[in-house]
């Protein structure tokens, strides 16, 4: 994304860019992010997000609406939104896909007998039109129980990378844990997962808003046939320069995934 193409997304800020300050307005302008959070039931979405709140490097805004977190993290203004993750709640989860800039997939790492369920609902989401080609958080939780698998047995069993190349979701994983017994260093983890993900989103922030803007609850759903073509829009930009974005924002780190073979 360019200087010149990029437009000003803070309500607050907006209109006062000029030449001369934009480019030291750009690393300070705040960004609106809506992120779901989602995942079988039982996973530990509320615990993790009731974690996450009790982190010292971000700012807890209030909210008025159930079931939504506004939380300030660098320059984001965040909207988490949990939803529950009950078979019979999930069908609901579509009501929220035009809104969302990207998603947090909740895991519980420990129950494996229901690791083909979770399967099955993250490849129908990362499938669905208003979600293809968005950005992925996967939260490895419940990483304290000793029977949990690990993130790379997890993105075996889920066959994550097949998964994330066939919806050209940029996707990444970390561990979590959301019990108080919690270890600082794995506290991080879920911060450094959040982070990577708004800097992801940031990257594309002008084609995801677009998206969000045009896929505003009151439009109809589109046809399923649409995600190549919707997801093709969003990856605009050539993919070797997409590449050379991403890599900016997450040097080195080896539990991160996306399309493959940039050239
Ligand atoms: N051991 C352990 N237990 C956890 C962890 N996270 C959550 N739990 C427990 O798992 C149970 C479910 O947690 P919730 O946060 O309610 O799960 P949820 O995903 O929000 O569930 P739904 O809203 O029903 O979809 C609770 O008993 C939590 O205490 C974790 O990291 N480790
Ligand atoms: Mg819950």
């Amino acid at each position: 994304m360019t200087i010149s193409s990029w437009k000003p997304q803070s309500h607050s800020l907006e209109g006062r860019i000029s030449p001369r300050c934009g480019l030291t307005l750009f690393f300070f302008l705040i960004r609106k992010v809506t992120l779901l959070v989602v995942g079988l039931d039982n996973t530990g979405k509320t615990s993790l997000i009731m974690e996450i709140q009790r982190g010292e490097e971000l700012i807890v805004l209030p909210t008025t609406k159930p079931n939504q977190t506004e939380l300030r993290v660098d320059r984001f203004e965040v909207s988490l939104v949990d939803l529950s993750g009950g078979q019979r709640l999930r069908g609901t989860w579509r009501n929220h896909y035009g809104d969302t800039h990207g998603i947090i997939f909740v895991l519980d790492s420990s129950d494996v007998l229901r690791m083909e369920e979770a399967k099955r609902t993250l490849s129908h989401l990362l499938a669905h039109p208003r979600i293809s080609g968005k950005p992925l958080l996967l939260l490895a939780n419940k990483q304290d129980k000793v029977d949990a698998l690990l993130p790379c047995e997890l993105i075996e069993c889920l066959s994550l990378e097949k998964l994330v190349n066939e919806n050209k979701s940029l996707c990444r994983i970390e561990p979590s844990s959301a019990t108080k017994s919690l270890h600082k260093s794995q506290s991080r983890t879920i911060l450094q997962g959040l982070r990577w993900l708004l800097h992801t989103i940031a990257i594309n922030y002008s084609v995801l808003s677009a998206r969000v803007q045009q896929d505003s609850p009151d439009q109809p759903a589109p046809r399923e046939q649409e995600a190549p073509r919707r997801a093709a829009r969003a990856h605009s930009q050539t993919r070797g320069e997409r590449f050379a974005l991403w890599r900016q924002v997450h040097p080195g780190c080896s539990h991160h995934m996306g399309p493959l073979n940039f050239t």
